[in-house]
């Protein structure tokens, strides 16, 4: 199922709660705004949140000859969607699993989605490095993985568990393709400032020392979390917003052909 796909990026981050998921919607979003065609696959099988911030709770997943339909996100369909969120019968369902389930889950999302031919898969996976990591990356890693985006937030105690993540993607052989800085800083509605809430460029000195491309800061915009959970893009109707240029700016990166990548040498 995955044949169509021509490229496959992971987004990961050692802790829960520093913005992965609102990450990989904003950049699912940018490279569909960019022309691109997009799937988003949500592996957080015990905290899917990729439906809520895409406002397609109500949505199901149909069956058809060829595996699951994933739901589009729009009318055009170059935004489809897979979690397992759509296939709880309540959105408050807990999903109470066990390691073998999980990766049985993970594995038919992998192998039953009928995502047709997309330039991007961008995968949204749990925080830290659980057995879901592993599963995806043992089946990720021999087909068109990119490799992996980490996510932090400028805090010193997320940075050290980003190096983890760090440490894992070099174990198991996938590409980083660099490190996001999320939450870095507030940008006044009023004044413009930003203040540092939680200090900052703990992102870039982890880049520098781990000698990993640094792909940008996003700043804490409130309507960051209002327009995705409306479905809409902050690339577009917020262009004001600095977040929106650093993720017109990570596509542009994220979009050129990775140095050494077809020699199997690309920077891990
Ligand atoms: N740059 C930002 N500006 C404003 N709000 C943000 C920003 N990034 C994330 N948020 C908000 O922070 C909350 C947590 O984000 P999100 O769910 O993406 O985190 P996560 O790392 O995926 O969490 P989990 O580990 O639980 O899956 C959400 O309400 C989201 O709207
Ligand atoms: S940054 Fe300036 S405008 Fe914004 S709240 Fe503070 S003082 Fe007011």
């Amino acid at each position: 199922m995955l044949s169509g796909v021509k490229h496959i990026i992971l987004v990961l981050s050692g802790k829960g709660g520093v913005g992965k998921s609102t990450v990989s919607v904003l950049l699912a979003i940018a490279l569909k705004e960019c022309g691109y065609k997009v799937g988003l696959l949500d592996v957080d099988l015990c905290g899917p949140s990729i439906p809520y911030l895409l406002n397609l709770q109500e949505k199901d997943v149909h069956q058809c000859p060829q595996g699951w339909v994933p739901v589009y996100s729009d009318q055009d369909q170059n935004l489809a969607v897979m979690s397992i969120g759509f296939l709880l019968k309540s959105k408050n369902d807990a999903v109470v699993w066990r390691g073998p389930k999980k990766h049985a889950m993970i594995k038919q999302f992998l192998t039953d989605v009928y995502w047709q031919d997309i330039d991007y898969l961008i995968i949204d996976t749990p925080p830290g490095t659980s057995d879901e990591h592993i599963t995806v990356m043992e089946n990720v890693r021999s087909l068109n993985c990119d490799g992996a985006i980490l996510v932090t937030t400028p805090q010193a105690v997320a940075i050290e568990d980003v190096r983890k993540e760090l440490t894992f993607c070099r174990k198991t052989g996938i590409p980083v393709l660099g490190v996001i800085e999320n939450m870095s800083g507030f940008v006044c509605p009023t004044c413009s400032e930003c203040t540092n809430i939680f200090s900052s460029g703990g992102g870039q000195s982890l880049a520098n020392i781990a000698d990993i491309p640094f792909l940008g800061c996003v700043p804490i915009d409130p309507r960051v979390g209002q327009s995705v959970e409306k479905e809409q893009s902050c690339v577009a109707k917020i262009p004001d917003s600095p977040v929106t240029a650093v993720f017109k700016d990570m596509v542009k990166i994220l979009t050129k052909p990775i140095a050494g990548a077809e020699d199997g040498t690309a920077e891990t």
